[in-house]
């Protein structure tokens, strides 16, 4: 009870694929000398994780996230994590909850799905490891398409805020790797591969809705809040979905439940249902987790009690205890095995390779891991499936031990009808948040009340269940089609940018949607390519590589752009319009001036800018009639610094007859001119707090560049003093910014 008193340690996981990644860690070692001779700063000097692969799991032991998000005193470290965040270099997040995504051993070209995924921490952090073996040494990584990643990771949240919530944080880290899906995790449907084959994960994590009473230390409002309710009601929703994680896992696969409660109710009840009955005709069992140095956690529990919904302080041991207008509530898998019965040997044996981490041993918050493994052996026969859960005329409970659980839990084919949602906090913790969204939406009541929408959809038409099943012709799963590689828009895109026009098979479009093209992993293809029962909404998947650049004329190829997001897969692929600039050049580009052409003539002759022959028209360009001089259109820019193959600092700029300009937006801009700033912006931290920005002195900081930030004139600049770009309000700066170029 003490340990939840006290603030949670704030803590960051670092992007390995990140342009800055090793920079970062440098500084975060740096830091991380910091000692109590130095006074008020003290305070930021992060550890190092030690049980974080690749050292790139820190925690400020003595900061919380509030203080960070909350007291003025910290503005400055707040906006340096938050520019770091919003180019996906590093990610805020509690430490435990950094765990299941490494119980899941991710590996190269898998398929994952996370079925509860927003707001995307684990997503991200998974999506981040499928690019592990491609980024092994920060900094410096030598791309070849051999090591490009193939896997791909499905996201899928139930409520659609918050699976835009989830599409912006996964969006950040320009992964090919990934789709974002929106359904009830309950009903993720049976999908068939274009062979006809069941397509199934390699990996799952179902870190299901819970009451969230682990995160007490970040939420403290919590305290109020929590009832014994919430726990007996939520069981059923996690058991469901954790049934049908299981269902979609390849045997051998894995499949890792966590919650961030300490509640029984949620955890060992539902753990030890799936432990009970065969998933697809196979048998699951649990595996332990990793070891992770200086954290270890506490076993399953062996028993534990079921309180009555209204008063915690009235408990049963047993169901048979239950009062008879309680039953129908408080049912059998609610309760710990019977003692001496077949189950309760089975969890004595499985239930030490649970884990639960408690605030008061590890420092961090409360959280709860399992393990599944699904058999590998051939199909048993699974019989006939017994029925959910009774108790027997002589008081023991039958829980349906080793059956299967197909017809059982839930409906393939059910429709998933999305939720409404209040707005989003991104500051606001993510596990309390969880709660508070599946709380009091009508869902919720459903699966309350143990019934499904399938169920609910059974009574519509006086069909049977099999009958409507028949008549429904498999979808293909979102609305994404093959770019042909001999898309003439595709073949003009990959000329004027000297592209292999065989990279078309990497490239989707939405159906309807020529202007925009996306680069999906193979595994994602895959994904993409599948069928299933009803049509599923794909809200999201992979990079946008291309967009095509206002209407086209009658009967001329289109012109295209390079996205910021998708530069540096194209960088990687061989993009031939760019040109490497010095520093200082690349700051004012990114301040959102416009540079002349004259000006950046005069820039390559003083060896600023280097390339500029790439843009020039050819031979050929020439003799069919194009004027000499540089062709205007899309391009990158890169670091003259950066070694021209890495997917170093790389900027989208827009060449026109009269001028260069960045086409990155103003938030992605001012984030990219602070990576370059990275050492000075650290340096800056740590002087006292008034001495830090004087006004008009933002150069001093390494801001560089000026310009005026036209989210702060929107009202709405998350960067506060930390800002590199104006807050001025004069007509002067006003007037200024109205001349920039920089895209929004
Ligand atoms: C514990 S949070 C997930 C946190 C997330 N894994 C992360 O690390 O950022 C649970 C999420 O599940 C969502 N959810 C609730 N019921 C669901 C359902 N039936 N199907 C899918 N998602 C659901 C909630 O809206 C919430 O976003």
């Amino acid at each position: 009870m003490e340990a939840l008193r006290t603030g949670l340690p704030a803590a960051v996981r670092v992007n390995l694929g990140s342009h800055v990644a090793a920079k970062l860690l440098t500084q975060l070692e740096r830091l991380s000398l910091l000692s109590d001779s130095d006074g008020e700063h003290a305070s930021y000097a992060p550890r190092l994780l030690p049980w974080f692969p690749k050292g790139l799991g820190w925690q400020f032991d003595r900061l919380c996230g509030w203080e960070i998000r909350s007291n003025k005193q910290h503005k400055r470290l707040k906006a340096y994590l938050l520019c770091l965040q919003e180019h996906g270099s590093l990610s805020r997040q509690e430490a435990v909850s950094m765990l299941p995504p490494l119980c899941l051993d991710v590996q190269p070209g898998q398929a994952l799905l996370d079925l509860c995924a927003a707001p995307g921490s684990k997503s991200s952090q998974i999506i981040e490891m499928l690019h592990w073996e491609q980024n092994s040494d920060p900094g410096l990584s030598d791309v070849t398409e051999n090591l490009l990643p193939r896997g791909v990771l499905i996201a899928n949240e139930l409520v659609p805020k918050r699976a835009d919530l989830l599409t912006h944080t996964v969006n950040r880290l320009g992964s090919p790797c990934f789709a974002v899906t929106q359904l009830d995790a309950q009903f993720f449907p049976k999908i068939m591969d274009s062979n006809g084959a069941r397509f199934l994960f390699d990996r799952v994590l179902a870190d299901v809705p819970c009451s969230g009473d682990g995160t007490l230390r970040k939420s403290p409002e919590l305290w109020g809040k929590w009832t014994p309710r919430e726990g007996i009601g939520l069981h059923h929703r996690q058991y469901t979905i954790l049934l049908r994680g299981l269902d979609l896992l390849k045997p051998g696969g894995r499949l890792v439940y966590s919650t961030c409660s300490f509640n029984p109710l949620e955890d060992e009840a539902v753990v030890l249902a799936a432990l009970l009955r065969r998933h697809g005709g196979q048998k699951v069992t649990l595996i332990d987790l990793p070891i992770f140095e200086d954290l270890s956690g506490s076993p399953g529990l062996k028993t534990w009690v079921v309180p009555h919904p209204e008063d915690g302080r009235v408990c049963w041991e047993r169901p048979e205890e239950v009062p008879d207008e309680l039953r129908e509530k408080l049912r059998a898998p609610l309760f710990p095995p019977a003692q001496g019965s077949e189950e309760a040997a089975l969890w004595e044996e499985q239930r030490c390779r649970c884990r639960r981490f408690l605030p008061h041993k590890t420092s961090g918050g409360g959280f709860f891991i399992a393990v599944f493994l699904k058999d590998n052996l051939p199909c048993l026969d699974v019989g006939e499936p017994a029925p959910d859960c009774e108790t027997k005329s002589n008081g023991s409970v039958d829980r349906g031990l080793i059956s299967d659980h197909e017809e059982c839990a839930v409906d393939d084919d059910a429709e998933v009808a999305g939720q409404g949602e209040e707005d989003e906090d991104l500051d606001r913790p993510a596990e309390q948040e969880c709660v508070s969204r599946v709380q009091g939406s009508a869902e919720e009541q459903n699966a309350g009340d143990g019934q499904t929408q399938s169920q609910n959809a059974s009574t519509g038409d006086g069909l049977s269940r099999s009958q409507r099943r028949k008549r429904r012709q498999p979808q293909q799963i979102g609305d994404y089609e093959i770019v042909p590689a001999d898309d003439p828009a595709w073949l003009h895109a990959a000329a004027f940018f000297g592209l292999d026009p065989s990279l078309a098979c990497n490239l989707r479009r939405k159906i309807g949607h020529p202007k925009k093209i996306y680069w999906i992993s193979e595994q994602a293809g895959r994904f993409l390519a599948c069928t299933a029962p009803f049509k599923m909404r794909v809200i999201s998947a992979g990079v946008r590589v291309l967009e095509q650049l206002g209407a086209s004329r009658q009967g001329a190829q289109p012109m295209w752009r390079t996205t910021q997001e998708g530069l540096p897969l194209l960088l990687q692929h061989g993009l031939k319009r760019r040109i490497a600039v010095s520093a200082s050049f690349m700051k004012r580009l990114l301040s959102g001036v416009d540079l002349e052409v004259a000006e950046l003539h005069a820039a390559a002759q003083a060896g600023e800018v280097m390339g500029l022959e790439c843009l020039e028209a050819s031979q050929e360009q020439l003799q069919a009639g194009h004027p000499p001089g540089l062709i205007s259109g899309s391009l990158a820019v890169t670091l003259l610094t950066e070694a021209t193959r890495t997917a170093g600092l790389a900027v989208s700029a827009l060449l026109s007859g009269r001028c260069l300009m960045g086409y990155a937006s103003q938030t992605e801009a001012a984030a990219l001119c602070e990576s370059m700033e990275l050492e000075a912006r650290t340096t800056a931290l740590l002087s006292p707090v008034e001495a830090t920005k004087p006004e008009g002195e933002a150069s001093q900081e390494g801001g560089g560049g000026g310009g005026v930030c036209r989210q702060f004139q929107a009202g709405n600049c998350t960067f506060g003093d930390g800002c590199r770009f104006s807050h001025e309000t004069t007509t002067t700066t006003a007037a200024a910014a109205a001349t920039t170029t920089t895209a929004t």
